[in-house]
């Protein structure tokens, strides 16, 4: 049985939806505003992406017969959650800047101390926001290492916006930072490389 219909699958996950609290549909519009020019870019979001461009990846890393079935049950991990119980979040990249936002509203199932947001889910949104600014150059790209200094607790359900910085690209090695600050920007919760 698949997980999802055909319409979840390809629909759109990031744009507003009921759950999303003022200061998230806040921020959104904000991010919105600053693609009008076309220096950025809202990234679509799906719970299972096309595999264009990982074709020879997967032939490398991946057993076919097993990969036919599995196709139809997965999810991006990301996007496996009900509206508003996981992750909530837009990335907005600058490709001359080098550089790719996410705004996130942490939902209820991602609790790890009462009240807190878990350390691995912030880790997985600080990756796959990374990762996005290295595969808005590299075609597929792996995470090798992932350091992080938790600076601060981030409440759960709360509003924090993530910035992923290109600094370096050493031939097919790409370096990259990220901050995780609260959505007045007032705290720097999380940082990472
Ligand atoms: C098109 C599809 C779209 C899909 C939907 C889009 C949605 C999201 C967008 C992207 C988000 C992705 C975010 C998620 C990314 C992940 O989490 S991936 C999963 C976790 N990672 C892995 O499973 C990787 C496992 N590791 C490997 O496969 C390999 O180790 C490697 C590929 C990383 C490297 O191996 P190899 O290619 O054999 O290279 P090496 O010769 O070993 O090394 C090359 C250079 O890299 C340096 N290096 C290697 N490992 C590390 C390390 N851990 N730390 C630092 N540096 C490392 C190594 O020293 C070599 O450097 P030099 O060339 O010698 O300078």
């Amino acid at each position: 049985r698949s997980f999802s219909s055909e319409k979840d699958i390809h629909k759109d996950y990031a744009v507003p939806n009921p759950t999303w609290s003022e200061d998230l549909r806040l921020l959104y519009e904000q991010f919105m505003k600053k693609c009008e020019d076309g220096s950025w870019e809202r990234l679509p979001s799906y719970r299972q992406h096309p595999a264009g461009g990982c074709s020879d990846f997967q032939a490398r890393h991946l057993d076919p017969s097993a990969m036919k079935e599995l196709t139809s049950r997965a999810r991006l991990f990301t996007r496996s959650f009900e509206d508003g119980l996981g992750f909530e979040y837009v990335m907005f990249c600058n490709d001359a800047e080098k550089r790719v936002v996410c705004i996130l509203q942490g939902g209820p199932h991602l609790q790890g101390m009462p009240g807190l947001f878990h350390g691995g889910a912030i880790l997985t949104i600080i990756d796959a926001t990374a990762g996005m600014c290295a595969k808005r150059i590299g075609k597929v790209v792996l995470t090798a290492n992932l350091n992080v200094n938790f600076k601060r607790p981030i409440p759960l359900c709360s509003v924090v916006v993530l910035n992923a910085q290109l600094e370096k690209a050493e031939g097919r090695k790409f370096f990259v930072s990220c901050t995780v600050h609260s959505g007045d920007g007032r705290t720097l919760h999380t940082e990472a490389t």
